[in-house]
């Protein structure tokens, strides 16, 4: 876990305050017409309190923290790990928004690569924040180019919102697809290749 930054969606501005938001669930539950003290209900401010922590533990971890494992396998090809499951939460109405990331890179000219599993924990750091997919798609795809220096990165994000489908426009099963392409996967073949593999079921 490493210091707080302050800039817009980039982590948290203080503490998580576990009492703070048991007592926030409690008013809004009350705001709601709902009696908080009810046998169903005692519990249900700390439990979502906890369940916050979770969810929002994002907020307390940088990429670094979970790109450490790095090798020089003299690998230089694009190297693509699709269907990562994500669980996000909308920053606008705080219901959640879930899919699948596709994150691929070419590593750079001397090979350096990391654990596949880490490229599923950096969705995760940045997934578990108050999100809007755009901004997910695109922390993701530029901490790779910063930590790994690859040369070139695609990350491309399928989602559905649960504020589009259980409220608002209610349209279920839409779906969201956000890309973030740098480098060399820029260049259309490349970029093809890769969108070609996502593609492929
Ligand atoms: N670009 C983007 N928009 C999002 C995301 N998640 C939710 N939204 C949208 O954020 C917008 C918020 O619009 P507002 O008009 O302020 O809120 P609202 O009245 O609840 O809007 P409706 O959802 O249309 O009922 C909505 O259009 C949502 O669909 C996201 O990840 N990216
Ligand atoms: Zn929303």
């Amino acid at each position: 876990m490493t210091d707080a930054v302050t800039l817009d969606g980039e982590g948290p501005i203080g503490e998580f305050d576990e009492k703070r938001a048991e007592n926030a669930v409690r008013e809004l539950l009350i705001a709601v017409g709902e009696d908080p003290d009810r046998e169903g209900l005692r519990e249900t401010p700390a439990r979502v309190a906890r369940a916050y922590r979770e969810i929002f533990a994002g907020l307390w971890q940088q990429p670094e923290d979970v790109l450490t494992t790095t090798f020089d396998l003299g690998h230089d090809e694009m190297v693509l790990v699709k269907d990562i499951e994500v669980f996000s939460t909308c920053e606008h109405h705080l219901v959640p928004f879930r899919g699948v990331a596709h994150v691929g890179y070419i590593p750079s000219a001397n090979g350096k690569i990391t654990g596949l599993s880490k490229l599923a924990r950096l969705v995760d750091v940045y997934a578990r924040r108050p999100q809007v997919q755009e901004r997910l798609t695109t922390q993701v795809a530029d901490s790779l180019m910063e930590i790994l220096e690859p040369r070139g990165v695609i990350v491309v994000v399928e989602c559905e919102h649960m504020c589009m489908s259980m409220r608002g426009i209610r349209k279920p099963g839409a779906k969201t697809i956000t890309s973030a392409v740098r480098g060399q996967l820029r260049d259309a073949a490349t970029r093809n290749e890769a969108m070609s593999l996502i593609m492929a079921r």
